[in-house]
């Protein structure tokens, strides 16, 4: 299905795309005309309505390159990455990724797929107040209290279809993720309604589905200093996946800033 795309340009006759934050530019653009102090432009966001209440804004060029290959290589040297068991169709088999999960303390517990991971401080990792002070400048409203990191070591990783719709989270939650090196595809699909996951899961039963109503999917390319942000109802009526990939030959680390409720 053809992503319903609706393209934000803050300014008439600027090309956003070239336009990194501002905020967490290394090279903050200077330039001033003859006293006249030129107004930092925000980066171009395309905003899809996936419809029902469901909404994901994607910012290609949230972070400029450098910063965010100095984020990406603080993140690879000193993040205590682990690759647990996790319970998948009833059996333990190792995440296909890396993770590190960092909280506020004292909020709910986050378990998923049988495993609870250790909850990081903030306070070990720098780097990572700089990023979430960033993105909560680039979303006003939004406040993140964890963060859930992955590494995708190349294109074999991946992560399988979900929906983050723990109810931790709420009936709403905002989920803003942050790329940074190798880019890879992301995928949303629609969760199959009640009718059309009791008519079965075999071969024939997807082909009748198939004719009966074609799934509705979105595709988006992830690429370096990316920001692509989940809204209102699309945990709970939609799944997301990156595939894996066998062209992507480099790491890629993703990092998913939630709000927990109290
Ligand atoms: O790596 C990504 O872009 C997605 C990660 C994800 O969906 C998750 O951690 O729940
Ligand atoms: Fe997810």
């Amino acid at each position: 299905m053809a992503s319903r795309l609706r393209l934000v340009r803050p300014t008439a006759g600027t090309d956003g795309d070239s336009a990194p934050n501002p905020s967490v530019s290394s090279k903050a653009a200077a330039g001033e005309r003859e006293g006249e102090a030129k107004r930092p432009e925000p980066p171009r966001r395309e905003v899809t309505d996936l419809g029902g209440g469901s909404e994901v804004v994607h910012v290609p060029r949230f972070v400029a390159q450098d910063t965010a290959w100095e984020w990406f290589d603080c993140l690879d040297k000193t993040i205590p990455w682990t690759r647990p068991p996790i319970r998948v169709f009833g059996r333990f088999a190792d995440q296909p990724r890396d993770m590190c999960y960092v909280a506020d303390e004292g909020l709910a517990v986050l378990k998923y797929s049988g495993y609870q991971p250790h909850v990081h401080s903030w306070d070990e990792f720098p780097v990572l107040k700089n990023i979430l002070k960033a993105v909560h400048e680039a979303l006003p409203g939004s406040y993140f209290n964890s963060l859930l990191l992955n590494r995708y070591k190349n294109g074999s990783d991946y992560v399988s279809w979900h929906a983050d719709d723990e109810p931790l989270y709420g009936p709403t939650p905002e989920i803003a993720s942050l790329s940074l090196g190798c880019e890879r595809d992301f995928l949303l699909r629609k969760k199959p309604t009640k009718s059309q996951a009791a008519s079965g899961s075999g071969e024939a039963a997807r082909k009748r589905l198939k004719v009966a109503a074609p799934q509705q999917k979105h595709y988006f390319l992830l690429k370096h200093g990316s920001l692509l942000v989940m809204r209102g109802y699309t945990q709970r009526d939609w799944q997301h996946s990156l595939p894996k990939r066998a062209k992507a030959s480099s790491p890629r680390i993703n990092l998913t800033f939630r709000h927990v409720l109290a």
